[in-house]
């Protein structure tokens, strides 16, 4: 179903403490706007953010997974240890996790297998580099990275997923897709999903922008009618510059 999502990525960065005293301080912001609101701490504080916020309208996902269910991967997490503390919902496909991890197609297929046989939902990102804007190609790249990793799936598994369109040259940089630029990728991305697989999906399909939003230009972004929300990495560190972002609808 479509919906407003703000979803913050607070990435690497909070310790326990610090995730405590954010926690305290988004608790105390008004809600005022009818989006979802989560936030993806790092993993060693997910079981303190669930249980500090069980009885609050945020929900806490997780940054990434691992796609087998258990076994010889050292350092990684499966799908069923993140629900076996109550988490429903998982980041895939963070151009971080690309460009640094190599996460490429195929392992963001497992993935998202791993995830949706787990009954977790997916918000799965993409994103073209500033190279392929240049070039003119940045729909043909956000096309085979959609295509790659989504389209061996049944249009019922889309349901659980949730789309968000993150240009690389826009991620902590400062500098963001204009409305207009973040509006054309959106519906192309719908339409992209309905040639596959009928509106249906195309139409219902939640997709947020990220990439540098801020208080100051949230409005304006989320004013266009193909975006359905943001995925937040720096202002989601701030407890009243996120909600100023959750209120922006
Ligand atoms: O990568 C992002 C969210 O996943 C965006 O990060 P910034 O909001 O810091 O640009």
């Amino acid at each position: 179903m479509r919906q407003n999502i703000v979803a913050g990525n607070w990435k690497m960065n909070n310790d326990l403490a610090q995730t405590e005293t954010l926690i305290t301080a988004l608790k105390e912001q008004q809600h005022t706007s009818n989006a979802e609101v989560m936030i993806a701490p790092p993993f060693t504080n997910l079981w303190n953010a669930f249980e500090a916020l069980r009885q609050s309208d945020i929900e806490v996902i997780a940054q990434n997974m691992h796609f087998a269910e258990n076994g010889a991967y050292t350092g990684e997490i499966s799908a069923g240890m993140l629900k076996s503390i109550g988490i429903q919902t998982v980041i895939l496909g963070h151009s971080e996790r690309r460009a640094y991890f190599n996460e490429e197609d195929a392992i963001l297929a497992k993935k998202v297998d791993a995830a949706l046989a787990n009954d977790m939902r997916i918000i799965f990102c993409f994103g073209e580099e500033l190279a392929d804007r240049k070039s003119g190609n940045e729909e043909a790249v956000v096309e085979r990275q959609i295509r790659k990793a989504l389209f061996h799936l049944e249009s019922i598994a889309f349901k659980n997923i949730v789309l968000a369109y993150e240009p690389v040259w826009a991620i902590g940089t400062g500098e963001t897709a204009s409305p207009e630029q973040a509006q054309d990728m959106h519906q192309f991305i719908r339409k992209t999903l309905s040639n596959k697989y009928g509106n249906g999906v195309g139409d219902n399909m939640s997709i947020l922008y990220g990439g540098s939003v801020k208080p100051s230009n949230a409005k304006e972004i989320f004013s266009k009618p193909d975006v359905d929300g943001g995925l937040i990495g720096g202002a989601a560190l701030n407890a009243e510059d996120f909600y100023a972002i959750v209120n922006a609808f």
